[in-house]
C-alpha cells in the first residue's frame, strides 16, 4: 500500500469567469521512507498540491490518501514547512517551538517538553536565540525556527513549501542538510515542494515535474540515484549529476517555452476616436 496516494486529483478556485482550474488529474505515489521533490514554476499550484496533501483543503474531484484512508484535515502526522515563516509573534522561540512540542507529545512532562525544544532549537543553532520573539529575528532566522518546529513534532511525513527559498545559499545549504539527517535518521517520508533543481536534486530520491497550469498536471519523474549522503561541491563534479540536472533544466525550459507561446494573444483595439470637445482642449485638433 502507498504511504501517500493521490488519485485523480483536480483543484479551482473560484465561480464563474474568475474560477481558476489549478490542478487537474494529479496521480502521485509515494512509498513510506521515500524522499520525493516537486519542481514546478511560480504559480504552477504547488502550494495548492501542498495544501490538498496537509488536509488544509479538499479536492473537488478524485482522493488523497494518506496510509490508505482520506484525508479529511490537517493533522501533526503530517508537518508542513511553509514558505513563508509562519510564527506566534507574541511568543519567543522556545515557546513557538514548545507549543508544537506539546501539542504532538501531549504525555510529555515539563522538563521533557523542555529537553526537546532545547534540543531541537540547538539543532538549528538557534540557542542563544531561544528567549527572543520573532521580531527580534532575521528572516533567516525565523525560517530556521520554523522548520525546526516542524521537525521536533516528529512527523510521520515531512511536507515542503519551498521553506528554503528565502534563505542565503549557507544557511540554506545548512538547513537542507538538517533536513536530510533528521529525514534519515528517523526514516521519514517527505515531500520537498522546490523550484530549484538543485535542490532536488540534492535532496530527493525522485523528482517530478509540474506543468505549468492552469489545469497543472505532473509531468515525467526522474529517478535520483546519487549515493547519500550527497555533497553540494563533489555533487559538481559528478557526471551523472551534471546529465540529470541539465536533462530535467531541460525539460523545464520547453515546458516554459511552450506555456509562454501559448499565452501570446492578439487582441484587436476597437477602432473608436476620442470623443472630447475642442474647446477643452484648445490649439488641439483631432481628426
Ligand atoms: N485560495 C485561493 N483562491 C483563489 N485562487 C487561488 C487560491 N489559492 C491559489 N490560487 C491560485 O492558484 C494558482 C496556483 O497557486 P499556488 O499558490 O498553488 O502556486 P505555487 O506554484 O505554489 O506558486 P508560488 O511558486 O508563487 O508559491 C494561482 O493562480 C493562484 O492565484
Amino acid at each position: 500500500m502507498a504511504y501517500i496516494e493521490l488519485k485523480n486529483v483536480s483543484k479551482s478556485f473560484g465561480t464563474g469567469s474568475d474560477r481558476t482550474e489549478v490542478l487537474s488529474n494529479i496521480n502521485l505515489t509515494i512509498e513510506e521512507g521515500e524522499f520525493v521533490a516537486i519542481v514546478g514554476f511560480t504559480g504552477s499550484g504547488k502550494t495548492t498540491l501542498i495544501n490538498l496533501i496537509s488536509g488544509l483543503i479538499m479536492p473537488d474531484e478524485g482522493e488523497v490518501l494518506f496510509k490508505g484512508m482520506p484525508v479529511t484535515g490537517p493533522s501533526h502526522e503530517r508537518g508542513v514547512i511553509f514558505q513563508n515563516y509562519s510564527l506566534l509573534p507574541w511568543l519567543n522561540v522556545g515557546n513557538n517551538v514548545g507549543m508544537a512540542v506539546k501539542e504532538a507529545f501531549k504525555k510529555f512532562t515539563k522538563k521533557q517538553r523542555r529537553n526537546r525544544v532545547e534540543e531541537y532549537v540547538e539543532m538549528v543553532n538557534l540557542s542563544p536565540a531561544i528567549g527572543k520573539l520573532p521580531k527580534e529575528l532575521s528572516g533567516g532566522m525565523r525560517q530556521r525556527v520554523s522548520v525546526t518546529r516542524a521537525l521536533s513534532m516528529s512527523p510521520e511525513v515531512i511536507l515542503m513549501d519551498e521553506p528554503l527559498s528565502a534563505l542565503d545559499a549557507l544557511t540554506r545549504g545548512n538547513l537542507q542538510q538538517e533536513i536530510l539527517k533528521i529525514w534519515n535518521k528517523d526514516k521519514k517520508t517527505a515531500l520537498l515542494i522546490t523550484n530549484d533543481v538543485d535542490e532536488g536534486i540534492l535532496m530527493a530520491d525522485r523528482i517530478i515535474a509540474l506543468k505549468p497550469g492552469p489545469k497543472a498536471t505532473l509531468g515525467p519523474e526522474y529517478k535520483i540515484n546519487l549515493e547519500r549522503p550527497r555533497d553540494k561541491t563533489a555533487l559538481n563534479h559528478n557526471d551523472e549529476y551534471k546529465k540529470l540536472r541539465n536533462t530535467i533544466i531541460e525539460y523545464l525550459i520547453q515546458i516554459g517555452e511552450q506555456r509562454a507561446s501559448q499565452k501570446e494573444m492578439t487582441y484587436t483595439l476597437p477602432d473608436i476616436k476620442p470623443q472630447f470637445k475642442q474647446r477643452y482642449f484648445k490649439g488641439v485638433s483631432f481628426s
